[in-house]
């Protein structure tokens, strides 16, 4: 079992900001404010001895003969890129520290997204970091000129990054590096790097609990997340059973530590069984190296379909199975090769409910599952429906896009078959809470904040 102990105790000082700013910015800025369980160290106990510690690299971050117990409201802001497969974007989060004694308040997220992702741009580098550039832009314009020098920027890359070479994953990273050190934000350490796949499950675990209140308080009655993404997928969940954590391999279990508490979780992030990956395995077409000309066809497309499609950087060709069958039934044996045993399946899980986003969000907004601003509570068996629908009846479906039956097929099967869900399962689907994106960057955020020992 993993044990990650997110970030350290805090030294109260180094928390405090003399400055108070109204946030500014693009009115896509989030007007919520959240009650927060943040527990920050703002005794002056601990603003004393953050003065007889004032070597640490991240000194600059606040000015260090601030005592907290003197300091007004004051805001304070948080970068994270979320270098995804299918694109990059920027989440700039505000929070707020009203008084020395209260906790400090997520007051509010501005997000921005490109597309396509880094890994489009393994061979062209320095143009992959230019898309960064672009989006730091907003970030400048977003955060008060005086606050730059104090706020972390982070970008964290998740599975099209995983599956890139080293080399050319390293490339990108630093091309992202140079964009960051010519800001004039603060480049923390290891600023720039690849999220480890259970990193992502627990982070978006932390988010979705976070904003749904579930890390506050006695009564905990924290949520499962499933996280469906281009290139990979993570479930994530606090066993309750203790029979769970017998039944559980090693690797699927990461107890860390935040907000003053231990949580043990669940988490596994399966590499290659995102939604865009799956396409492509379906399609026979995951193995790279066999692309050069080659017409990938399946069951779960348009007859008469023939059609590029780029993804990672590399062109795929790809159509309906002209003289033989298509459908549901033949679509779900050809994604149930790709699924049949290959994933974890924890018993527990199949009388419980989960949050799910990305892509589950999205191909149930695109079949009206759901409504794109509101998500909604679906079962699994509607998944299974609206597959059905679209597979069955697939020159009606032509608009939206070719692959609409084989991505519904293959959540069906993945919730199904892949971890065990059962048909009456309940699916929170949900984009954002309180108006703050369901992503992990949030977590990431508390995390980067614990480490430079600004919450704990
Ligand atoms: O912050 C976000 N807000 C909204 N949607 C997001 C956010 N982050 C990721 N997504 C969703 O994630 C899916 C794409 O996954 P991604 O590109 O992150 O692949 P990966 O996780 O396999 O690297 C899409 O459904 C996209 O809408
Ligand atoms: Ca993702």
């Amino acid at each position: 079992m993993e044990h990650f102990l997110l970030g350290r105790r805090a030294t109260g000082a180094l928390i405090a900001d003399p400055y108070s700013a109204a946030p500014r910015g693009p009115s896509r800025m989030a007007a919520s404010r959240l009650p927060i369980l943040l527990a920050v160290a703002f005794s002056s106990l601990s603003c004393i001895l953050s003065h007889s510690n004032r070597e640490m690299w991240f000194q600059d971050l606040f000015p260090p003969n601030t005592c907290p117990i003197n300091a007004k409201a004051n805001t304070f802001y948080g970068i994270m890129f979320d270098a995804g497969s299918t694109g990059t974007r920027i989440h700039i989060y505000t929070f707020v520290q009203k008084s020395p004694e209260k906790l400090i308040e997520l007051e509010g997220e501005i997000f921005e997204s490109v597309k396509p992702g880094l890994s489009a741009y393994a061979d062209q580098p320095e143009k992959g970091a230019e898309t960064v550039k672009r989006l730091l832009d907003m970030a400048i314009d977003a955060v008060p000129r005086h606050l730059w020098k104090k706020t972390p920027v982070v970008l964290k890359a998740t599975a099209g990054l995983r599956l890139l070479s080293e080399e050319k994953a390293q490339a990108l990273l630093l091309e992202v590096r140079e964009v960051f050190e010519e800001s004039p934000f603060l480049v923390p350490e290891d600023s720039v790097s690849i999220l480890d796949g259970s990193y992502e499950g627990i982070l978006a675990w932390i988010t979705v609990n976070f904003l749904t209140g579930q890390l506050s308080g006695q009564n905990q009655h924290t949520v499962g997340t499933l996280d469906l993404g281009g290139a990979s997928t993570q479930i994530t969940f606090l066993p309750r059973f203790e029979e769970t954590l017998k039944q559980t391999p090693g690797d699927f279990l990461t107890s860390f530590e935040m907000f003053n508490s231990t949580y043990k979780l669940y988490t596994h992030s399966y590499l290659g069984f995102g939604l865009k990956a799956a396409r492509l395995a379906t399609l026979g077409a995951l193995d790279m190296e066999a692309v050069g000309g080659q017409m990938f066809r399946s069951s779960c497309l348009p007859k008469q379909l023939e059609a590029e499609w780029h993804f990672g950087g590399v062109k795929y060709q790809y159509g309906g199975n002209k003289q033989g069958e298509t459908g549901f039934k033949p679509c779900y044996l050809e994604v149930l090769k790709v699924i049949k045993g290959k994933l974890h399946q924890p018993d527990e899980i199949r009388g419980s409910s989960f949050y799910a986003f990305s892509y589950y969000y999205d191909r149930a907004v695109d079949t009206n599952l759901i409504d794109y601003e509101e998500g909604g509570v679906l079962e699994v068996r509607d998944f299974e429906r609206k597959a059905k629908e679209v597979c069955d009846n697939m020159e009606r479906y032509n608009s939206a896009s070719p692959f609409l039956c084989m991505d519904l097929t293959y959540i069906t099967a993945l919730l199904k078959e892949g971890f065990g869900f059962r048909d009456s399962t309940l699916l929170q689907l949900t984009k954002k809470v309180n108006n703050i994106e369901t992503s992990w960057t949030l977590g990431a955020t508390f995390h980067l904040l614990q480490s430079l020992g600004i919450t704990y």
